[in-house]
């Protein structure tokens, strides 16, 4: 296993490139723990393959460094790399048995016959096929490949790296559940390094420790699922990480106040002056409805989902949500909103501003 490290790293599929726009990956520093469990989450298109075939050596970056622990494999090949890549789509080899191709990672090594044995027994289990060991690759379902795959990625215990990028996309929904839970306990049991390339939240949010949110070729946050969700490094990560996604409301900010169109909303902690376009960020769970204070807002739509209610509703031509409790009265006069002020987080040009004074933690 191995810390990796991207020194100055960008890519660029285009041969001369000129602007920011041309790169698919945009300049990052960044530490990959030894040991940690990783989500990498963004749209599709925002560079997470780029980087994880960077990672692996299928592509060689237009610029920058990659080390594992502290050594440049920057021009190494994938072989060298001693890392486990699992694809969206089943890499197996049909003409041989789900055995053959567990233990091919291992043979390929020249590891002994009994090690093997035990080591695809295991795998088998893992990923519920101990009884089909004997059949051919040829004529499984698509589900049942991507799973000799996933454990084909599991089988040698020493690699540096796990890396899968969208694994579970032709897996069906309950087997989704089931395998993500296995490679958390595979992690907890053997602590690789894991990168798991996603662009589903929950799936990001439940497997990892630590999320790495990318958007438009840029890493913009690195944090816990409780961080991302708190403090959004960036209006992307607000909006993209919870359900629904987090309130902006362009605002101007004068020390511990914003205005919203005029109207004053209190802040958890005291702004310097702000240059940009400023905005505020609050997330439906720190939104609650009042009859005399706050901002107006205009209910379009109350739909019950379950453990509580999500309250559509604009203010001042802005789309907002509200969440509220299932059991919560949604008074027919309240046309105010007001916001938990410890809770709302100020924005200038998308990035997250931290108080110059108090927290808004
Ligand atoms: N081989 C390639 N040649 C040229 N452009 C590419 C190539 N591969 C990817 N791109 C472009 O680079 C950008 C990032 O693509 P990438 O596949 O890394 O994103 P992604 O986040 O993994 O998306 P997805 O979830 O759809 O796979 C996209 O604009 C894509 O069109």
């Amino acid at each position: 296993m191995a810390r990796i490290t991207l020194e100055h790293l960008a890519h660029s599929y285009l041969p001369a490139p000129q602007s920011p726009e041309d790169y698919a990956l945009k300049e990052l520093n960044l530490d990959w723990e030894d040991g940690a469990a990783y989500a990498l989450l963004g749209a599709s298109g925002c560079g997470k393959s780029t980087l994880l075939n960077i990672i692996s050596g299928l592509l060689t970056p237009s610029r920058g460094r990659i080390l594992f622990d502290g050594v440049d494999m920057t021009a190494a090949p994938t072989a060298q790399r001693n890392i486990a890549q699992v694809f969206q789509f089943p890499v197996v080899y049909d003409t041989m048995t789900v055995r053959e191709n567990l233990a091919f990672p291992l043979r390929n090594r020249g590891r002994d016959p009994a090690y093997i044995a035990e080591r695809v027994q295991a795998v088998a289990r893992m990923i519920g096929m101990e009884d089909q060991l004997g059949r051919k690759a040829r004529g499984l379902t698509a589900d049942a490949k991507q799973k000799i795959s996933l454990g084909r990625g599991m089988v040698r215990r020493e690699v540096n790296a796990l890396l899968f990028d969208e694994p579970l996309t032709v897996i069906d929904p309950h087997m989704k559940w089931e395998l993500r839970t296995q490679l958390k306990s595979l992690h907890h049991e053997f602590g690789h390094t894991m990168i798991y390339v996603t662009h589903d939240q929950t799936e990001a949010l439940t497997f990892a420790d630590k999320v790495v949110v990318m958007h438009d070729g840029r890493v913009v946050q690195v944090g816990t699922p409780q961080e991302l969700f708190e403090r959004p490094a960036h209006t992307f990560v607000g909006y993209f990480i919870g359900s629904p996604g987090m309130n902006l409301l362009p605002a101007t900010i004068e020390g511990d106040r914003a205005y919203v169109n005029g109207t004053h909303v209190p802040l958890g902690g005291r702004y310097g002056a702000l240059a940009g376009s400023t905005r505020i960020g609050v997330r439906p769970e720190f939104a609650r409805l009042s009859r005399d204070e706050g901002l107006p807002v205009r209910i379009s739509r109350i739909e019950d989902v379950g453990r509580h209610k999500i309250l559509r509703a604009t203010c001042f031509g802005t789309e907002i949500n509200i969440l509220a409790s299932e059991g919560e009265a949604i008074p027919a006069d309240a046309a105010r909103v007001v916001f938990d002020p410890a809770n709302v987080n100020v924005y200038a040009d998308d990035w997250l501003v931290a108080p110059a004074q108090g927290s808004a933690a």
